[in-house]
């Protein structure tokens, strides 16, 4: 079994409810949107072939025991990431995924979650929303909003509302073009229990580097 795979390295948690433990990440190649403020088009088309026996032999020669599986959209290589989840069994593994994709093909074990990003309309994505996966969440997995305005802020809590979600919610800035502390004070104001996050590795290293 083959997936395509972008990047594999090893580095900080940057983002979520794991954001600080050291984590391997699985970047996949092949996105099925192009969200207008995507930080990760080299995601897009660039990889190569990998067999899943190899990722697992990497992932393991490099000594931790978390995995962050991202993309481009990983459920869009559906046997290869279930191949690679079955591998995974004894790890704790975030997947990072865009929403679009149905999440009842990947019935996940207990230590392996989803973080599931909901589109807000900055990206010009938001009609791909699927929004019957908001039910498929699980207590250990998370929603995400990434927010470009007082819109977006707005449209993501009506989401929520909507779909009585009581889980992880965490909000993130799109890097760069909003001042995160705006994001803040709305939640406080609002008095709404919702984890702000901002994308720490890009506080640490150039935001443009690949592989961190
Ligand atoms: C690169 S995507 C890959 C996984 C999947 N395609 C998705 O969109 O969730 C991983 C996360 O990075 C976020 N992201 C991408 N570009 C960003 C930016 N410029 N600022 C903040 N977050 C960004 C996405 O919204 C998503 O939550
Ligand atoms: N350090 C670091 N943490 C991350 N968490 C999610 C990432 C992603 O690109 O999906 C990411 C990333 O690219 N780097
Ligand atoms: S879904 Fe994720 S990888 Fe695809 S374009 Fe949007 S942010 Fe980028
Ligand atoms: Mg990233």
């Amino acid at each position: 079994m083959l997936l395509k795979v972008n990047e594999i390295f090893l580095s900080i948690q940057g983002e979520g409810i794991s954001a600080g433990y050291p984590t391997i990440f699985v970047r996949l190649t092949g996105c099925n949107l192009r969200c207008s403020y995507c930080d990760t088009t080299h995601a897009y088309n660039e990889g190569s072939d990998m067999a899943v026996e190899k990722v697992l032999e990497e992932i393991e020669s490099l000594g931790y025991k978390r995995v962050c599986i991202t993309g481009g959209e990983p459920l869009l290589q559906e046997k290869g990431l279930l191949k690679l989840l079955e591998g995974l069994s004894d790890y704790e593994v975030s997947i990072e995924t865009n929403g679009s994709v149905d999440l009842s093909a990947f019935p996940l074990r207990e230590n392996h979650r989803f973080t599931m990003d909901i589109k807000t309309p900055s990206s010009e994505e938001s009609e791909q929303n699927r929004l019957e996966n908001l039910k498929l969440l699980r207590d250990q997995d998370e929603l995400k909003a990434v927010i470009g305005s007082r819109k977006d802020y707005l449209w993501a809590l009506g989401v929520i509302d909507a779909h009585y979600i009581k889980g992880n919610i965490t909000f993130s800035p799109i890097f760069g073009m909003i001042e995160p502390e705006e994001i803040i004070n709305w939640i406080l104001e609002d008095k709404r229990d919702i984890r702000f996050q901002i994308q720490i590795h890009k506080f640490i290293w150039n935001p443009d580097r690949r592989g961190v």
